[in-house]
């Protein structure tokens, strides 16, 4: 029998969550603060942002969206961050990715203060993150969301093969980290992997971000495995679809994630649980 995890009643149970620890905080007179940057108008961008202000209205969290032109230059955004930075209202402050072409993303992110940092991709959460640090810090939303999905699921991960497909810093790197931290064996395959179908169909959990339309067919999976589809591609007809032939593949698998409705809606839901998380961190 196979499990198809929904990611969007889990996201309901998250933000259940969150809402409650929103409403204690605000008793105690804190009132969480996300601000969301977005650069340009990139169409996918601009509808994830006005999901995230939704959500964030609707749990009770203070959410600014800062809408900049294309035309920003790097030192106006350095400023506009700084700003945040200093302003004891806000606790979460996050850019949008991708930036246009011309802006130093990597440099913007480095500019956000490590405390605030909600999607955990500055250099100093990073490296807490990949070095196992005990204390509060933040990570990157769309793997953790998936710790949660798999956390829901009647497994023990330790000792157990993952493979991840995949090394972007959104997902790949913080997904491998993630689960070595979890005492699992991990395996990051990646574009240059040699025979990666023989490498996948020795996963126990088997994590795929990689852009490709249906690249994880039946014969890729072994029987029982745990596949999480991170990807959001089109299919032929413009469909919405994920780097899993979910079609062929799910029969064979314990658990599975599909798209849409599993690990994209868990990513908004952990931004939320992670702006309450920085704004009590910050008491
Ligand atoms: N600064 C960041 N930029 C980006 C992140 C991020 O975590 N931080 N992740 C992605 C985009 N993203 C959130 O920002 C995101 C993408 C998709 C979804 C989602 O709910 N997807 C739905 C389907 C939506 C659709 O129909 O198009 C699903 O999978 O069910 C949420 C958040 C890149 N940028
Ligand atoms: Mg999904």
């Amino acid at each position: 029998m196979t499990t198809i995890i929904d990611g969007k009643q889990l996201a309901k149970e998250v933000n259940a969550k969150t809402k409650e620890r929103v409403s204690a905080l605000k008793e105690r007179g804190r009132v969480p603060g996300l601000v969301v940057i977005i650069v340009g108008d990139d169409p996918a961008s601009a509808i994830y942002v006005r999901n995230k202000h939704r959500k964030a209205t609707q749990l009770g969290i203070n959410s600014i969206v800062r809408e900049l032109p294309a035309t920003v230059s790097q030192e106006e955004l350095l400023a506009i961050v700084e700003t945040y930075n200093v302003d004891p209202s806000v606790h979460g402050i996050l850019v949008q990715s991708p930036l246009p072409v011309g802006l130093d993303e990597q440099a913007i992110v480095a500019a956000i203060d490590p405390a605030k940092d909600v999607d955990g991709f500055h250099p100093l959460n990073v490296g807490r993150l990949f070095a196992n640090l005990p204390g509060n810090h933040p990570v990157s939303c769309t793997p953790r969301g998936i710790m949660t999905m798999l956390h829901s699921l009647p497994v023990h991960l330790r000792g157990k093969h993952a493979v991840v497909v995949g090394r972007s810093m959104i997902v790949g790197r913080p997904m491998a980290a993630m689960l070595l931290n979890a005492d699992m064996t991990v395996s990051v395959a990646h574009i240059y992997t040699k025979n990666l179908s023989e490498l996948t169909r020795t996963a126990d959990v088997l994590v795929v971000a990689t852009g490709v339309a249906h690249l994880i067919k039946e014969k890729d999976v072994k029987p029982g495995a745990i596949v999480i589809d991170v990807g959001m591609d089109r299919d032929e007809n413009g469909k919405l679809t994920g780097d899993v032939d979910f079609d062929g593949v799910a029969e064979k698998t314990a658990a599975i994630t599909p798209v849409p409705g599993g690990v994209g809606p868990m990513t908004i839901a952990t931004l939320m649980e992670q702006t309450v998380d920085l704004c009590e961190w910050s008491e």
